[in-house]
């Protein structure tokens, strides 16, 4: 079996050509721009990429954009009132700070600070403890993405196999609670789970968050199941040259793309349907804190 392509560089496409038109139409028949904030500190070159594609997306869909660059050396104090000024900046309707942040800021203080209604990351407790019990929050990225790319390409969940391997706040716990939410029946995997390969080998739908280059094997995939791969991991490519490098998942793709009935690549899977989601996370911030119904702008 030769897997077919879940391509998520042409999904997120689609999915910023719906916020566009939705961005398009808060404009005219309700005079509201959304807007979102980006922060970063520090000059991660990943993170530095990633920020600047979330920035130029949300202009090219018509948005506000607003990018703060802050010294690696920032206090927390001084990201936390940064933060806070704009929470109370009815222009922003979104906040989003990148991570990872430098060691000196504790990363769940900063989180805490958001404003709930504008934490388009989802990354709030507020918004997991909503998406845990069944209520309307913001939903986080990464996994909003990949919950869309397997209904696009599966159509109803209901009754199937999923296992999430990773646990992080993140991306397992809520892509986990997605899954179930759509009727899965799921398993969380981790790295003390028992029979690891037995319990991918189970699953019609892998979810690989792991963060370790090409971990899950192509002879642990049961044939035909559907792979989502939300690693990224750059590893050494001395086969292009000294020193170069390449993106490869958490799943070995070569080997898995034989025994899968789907699967998305890295790159130009998962990644691109993260942002894109950011995109429409804000577009739904912005109808709710205007008490709009995004469904029917
Ligand atoms: N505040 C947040 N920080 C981080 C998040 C997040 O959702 N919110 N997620 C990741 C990084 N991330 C978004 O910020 C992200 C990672 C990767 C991609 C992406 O498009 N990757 C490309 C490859 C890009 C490359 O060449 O490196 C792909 O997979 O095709 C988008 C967003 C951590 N931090």
């Amino acid at each position: 079996m030769t897997a077919s392509i879940i391509d998520g560089k042409a999904f997120a496409e689609k999915v910023r050509a719906g916020v566009a038109a939705d961005v398009s139409a808060l404009k005219a028949k309700h005079g509201v721009t959304p807007g979102l904030a980006v922060v970063i500190v520090g000059e991660d070159p990943a993170s530095q990429v990633y920020v600047k594609n979330k920035v130029k997306q949300t202009a090219d869909t018509g948005m506000n954009s607003f990018h703060f660059e802050l010294p690696a050396d920032t206090s927390e104090a001084d990201l936390l009132a940064r933060v806070e000024a704009l929470n109370a900046d009815p222009a922003v309707n979104g906040i989003l700070v990148q991570l990872p942040l430098p060691k000196q800021i504790d990363e769940a203080k900063v989180i805490a600070a958001i404003d709930p209604a504008k934490d388009v990351d989802g990354f709030h407790v507020v918004n997991s403890g909503l998406l845990a019990t069944g209520g309307r929050g913001l939903v986080p990225c990464t996994p909003l993405g990949c919950l869309l790319m397997l209904q696009d390409a599966l159509g109803d969940l209901s009754g199937l196999k999923a296992v999430v391997v990773g646990r992080s706040n993140i991306v397992g716990k809520p892509m986990a609670q997605l899954l179930l939410d759509a009727n899965c029946t799921v398993t969380i995997a981790h790295s003390r789970t028992k029979d690891l390969p037995g319990e991918v080998k189970a699953a019609d739908i892998v979810v690989a968050a792991v963060g370790r280059p090409e971990m899950i094997k192509g002879d642990w995939i049961k044939p035909g199941a559907t792979v989502i791969d939300v690693g990224i991991n750059r590893i050494a490519a001395p086969e292009k040259g000294e020193g170069k490098t390449r993106l490869v998942g958490d799943v070995a793709y070569d080997e898995a793309a034989t025994v899968a009935g789907r699967i998305t690549p890295v790159p130009g899977g998962v990644g691109p349907m993260t942002i894109a989601c950011l995109l429409r996370n804000t577009v739904t911030a912005t109808c709710r804190q205007h008490r709009l119904d995004p469904k029917a702008i």
